[in-house]
């Protein structure tokens, strides 16, 4: 058994001093002071307890790239981060795009991930070919998700058929938004700092008339539809129009396109380059503005290792990614919770509630008797700066470094064990 003392919790808004006493995998009670002479003490010293963070959106890159990220690094530094549920996109080699796949995918995920790793199943063969894959196969193997992240389904009747069978097994389908035959060889956000910076552009067209298509086809069918990474201002108010007409559409977006724009972009550096890219300040404004009025339901860092000699090239050439999962949580804690943009109850709403519910993930979200000891423990006060050197990801690959935050993660429990600690 363990006893976390002196530990804040959210009740109804307000942090309140708790013990939490963990027996194996589950918590068996949660009191004001909590007496247990043989429990093992860890004293949280009124750092804040919550349940671990859920994101719906990493890149593992295991098997097929290894050398950017593994199961083991990737999970570990979702620990770090606070995370102890994530969901692994499928842009792997070899792509799980067959319920033999999948269930391969799934058992490297349990066997080498320190945290739970679910993973996405890809909507068809290699990303890319137009006829969809055994989407009621993946289910059943395991799949909790579906998704050809990093490719735009570019054809309507593809996006028709896999909303089709995701519905049947009422499973999300995940949408990376992305119309190729906009795109131009785009590399950046299409606008002033593109020009100046002489590299091709990339405009929100790109995401926001396939979002359009699939928000038409997502009424028809009934499914749930998912937007990834939504990062537009025309994206945010289709989503918003959508919802109101009762379609099940449900959006994240990235802790970057919250905090950056491409205005922040002063030279050719690719550590600025993902996809879609930073956009403008009035972008970000309204995708904050979304995530706050609960039109964007969620966050989810996208977290896209890359090698470092890499993301060295330049804007040109380099690949699109960022890592998030270890920064996610200060970042977005310092500069929307500690600036009073919103409150430390809607942003554990954002990173760990409505991602869980809306996948229907067994991920707890109470800290009570009975529930899973899934847990991290914030110290809120301590200040940080973003360093290359403490991250357990083996991407390095982050504009972040040197930002000042606060919130360090000081312990993380998976299922009772403790998987991280500073
Ligand atoms: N976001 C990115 O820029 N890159 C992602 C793919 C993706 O999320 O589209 C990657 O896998 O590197
Ligand atoms: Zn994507
Ligand atoms: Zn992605």
């Amino acid at each position: 058994m363990q006893l976390i003392k002196n530990a804040n919790l959210l009740v109804d808004g307000e942090l309140k001093q708790h013990d939490v006493l963990i027996d194996g995998q589950k918590i068996a009670q949660v009191a004001e002071t909590i007496t247990a002479p043989t429990a093992e003490v860890f004293d949280a010293n009124g750092a804040f307890l919550t349940n671990g963070l859920v994101d719906v959106h990493v890149h593992f890159r295991e098997p097929g790239f290894t050398y950017k990220e593994t199961i083991a690094s990737g999970s570990a530094a979702a620990a770090r981060g606070g995370f102890t549920t994530v969901v692994a996109m499928p842009n792997l080699n070899p792509v799980p795009d067959s319920p033999e796949r999948v269930a391969q995918q799934v058992a490297l995920n349990a066997k080498n991930g320190v945290v739970h790793v679910a993973q996405y199943g890809a909507i068809s063969a290699g990303l890319t070919d137009q006829t969809v894959s055994d989407i009621a196969g993946m289910a059943a193997a395991g799949a909790v998700a579906f998704s050809n992240d990093g490719k735009g389904v570019q054809t309507a009747d593809t996006m028709l058929q896999a909303m089709t069978a995701a519905a049947s097994v009422n499973k999300p389908l995940v949408a990376h938004l992305e119309d190729d035959s906009l795109l131009h060889g785009g590399v950046m956000n299409a606008g002033a700092t593109a020009n100046k910076l002489q590299l091709p552009g990339i405009t929100g067209l790109a995401e926001s008339a396939q979002l359009a298509r699939d928000l038409v086809l997502a009424q028809a069918t009934g499914v749930h539809y998912h937007v990834a990474h939504i990062s537009t201002q025309t994206s945010v108010e289709l989503v918003r129009l959508a919802k109101a007409q009762g379609v099940h559409v449900t959006a994240e977006v990235s802790p970057h396109h919250l905090l950056l724009a491409d205005s922040d972009i002063t030279g050719d550096n690719a550590l600025f380059k993902m996809n879609p890219p930073l956009r403008s300040q009035a972008d970000r404004e309204a995708v904050l503005a979304g995530l706050l009025d609960g039109t964007i339901d969620m966050v989810a860092t996208d977290h896209a290792p890359h090698g470092t000699a890499e993301k060295a090239q330049s804007f040109k050439t380099a690949p699109f990614g960022i890592t998030g999962i270890e920064t996610s949580f200060q970042l977005l804690y310092t500069h929307l919770v500690k600036s009073g943009v919103m409150t430390l109850e809607t942003l554990i709403h954002r990173m760990l509630v409505a991602p869980a519910t809306a996948f229907g993930l067994p991920a707890p979200t109470q800290i009570a008797a009975g529930e899973t000891a899934d847990l991290v423990l914030f110290d809120l006060a301590a200040r940080d700066t973003i360093a290359e050197a403490d991250f357990k990801s083996l991407g390095k690959n982050t504009p972040f470094v040197g930002w000042p935050v606060y919130g360090r993660t000081m312990a993380t429990w998976v299922d009772g064990d403790i998987v991280y600690q500073a």
